[in-house]
């Protein structure tokens, strides 16, 4: 089951979070790009080359310290088709280290779409009787407000290709509660949505007693990481929000069972970026600069668990 395979990890490791993939060119030291500029001119190939050059590096600095990556389908898409190459290789090159990836595309539409939204990132397309895999994430973020025939696509290639997804439940943003904390019949609609992962997920259940359906709950909100913790006792948790966004490791702890497991912290720009804030840091130290983020992040939260 694919999140055994992450949690495996995360005990290997001692460290449950997850270093978020979400580059923008600004954040590539000048040396990156300009050796891409030098190759292909100012294009989006050349930005998209830069990004997978300094993504490599930071997968190389971070995949015996930190278990997964969050690739944001976005930061790709931005660079057109040649960052969506970026983030096929980028995929690719994670899971050769060893890493597990939850490529993060928020993905939902009807049920037909979403096959073909399940199969693009998970699952493998037929060309011709030949079987390929077009992304080869090991999970994926969606949406699951459009209900249950929106989700069950993705059942069944998770079951059938050993993968995973997040559904968004209470996501860390500041105007999440405006619909998401609504109350129906007397309970929050993130509930609602959290109750509706743990019945996707009843088929599916392994090793840990976690589903192969989790759930998002931003690292911004610890009340209700505590309270979903004790209601969704088979759903993993996917928690950003964590640095850049102000989430802390105090607030977190809540999102953890009495084993230390049950979740996944996410930190996307604080990692990335860390070179930019950390004192006199060349920029040829990047890498050096994510991994002692990534270090520091996981004695962080480990000292709460
Ligand atoms: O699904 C997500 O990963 C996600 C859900 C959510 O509620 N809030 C949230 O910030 N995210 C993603 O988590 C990452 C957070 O990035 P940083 O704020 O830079 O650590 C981004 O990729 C967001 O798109």
């Amino acid at each position: 089951m694919a999140f055994d395979r992450l949690i495996k990890r995360i005990d290997e490791l001692h460290n449950p979070s997850v270093a978020g993939l979400d580059p923008r060119l600004e954040y590539v030291p000048q040396f990156i790009q300009d050796a891409s500029f030098v190759k292909l001119g100012h294009t989006l190939e050349a930005a998209a080359d830069a990004i997978l050059q300094f993504n490599k590096a930071l997968i190389d600095a971070l995949y015996d310290v930190v278990p997964a990556i969050k690739p944001q389908a976005a930061y790709y898409e931005m660079y057109g088709w040649a960052g969506v190459r970026t983030l096929a290789e980028t995929i690719r090159y994670a899971q050769s280290k060893g890493m597990f990836v939850m490529t993060d595309g928020k993905r939902n539409d009807i049920g037909a779409t979403m096959t073909a939204y399940a199969t693009a990132h998970l699952g493998k397309v037929d060309v011709d009787g030949v079987e390929l895999e077009p992304f080869g994430a090991d999970a994926l973020t969606v949406n699951g407000y459009l209900g249950t025939d929106g989700i069950q696509p993705l059942l069944d290639v998770c079951e059938k290709y050993d993968k995973g997804i997040f559904v968004l439940a209470k996501t860390s943003n500041p105007s999440s509660g405006e619909l998401q904390d609504r109350l129906i019949d007397g309970k929050p609609v993130y509930e609602i949505m959290g109750e509706m992962c743990e019945n996707w997920g009843s088929r599916q259940i392994g090793a840990y007693g976690y589903s192969a359906v989790g759930a998002v709950v931003g690292a911004t909100y610890p009340e209700q990481l505590a309270e979903l913790r004790k209601k969704l006792p088979h759903t993993l948790f996917l928690v950003p929000g964590y640095g850049a966004q102000g989430g802390g490791a105090q607030g977190v702890a809540g999102a953890f069972d009495e084993n230390g497991r049950g979740a996944i912290v996410n930190s996307s720009r604080a990692i990335m970026c860390a070179w930019k804030k950390e004192e006199n840091c060349p920029e040829t130290a990047f890498a050096e600069a994510a991994r002692r983020e990534a270090i520091r992040m996981r004695d962080d939260i480990t000292a709460y668990l």
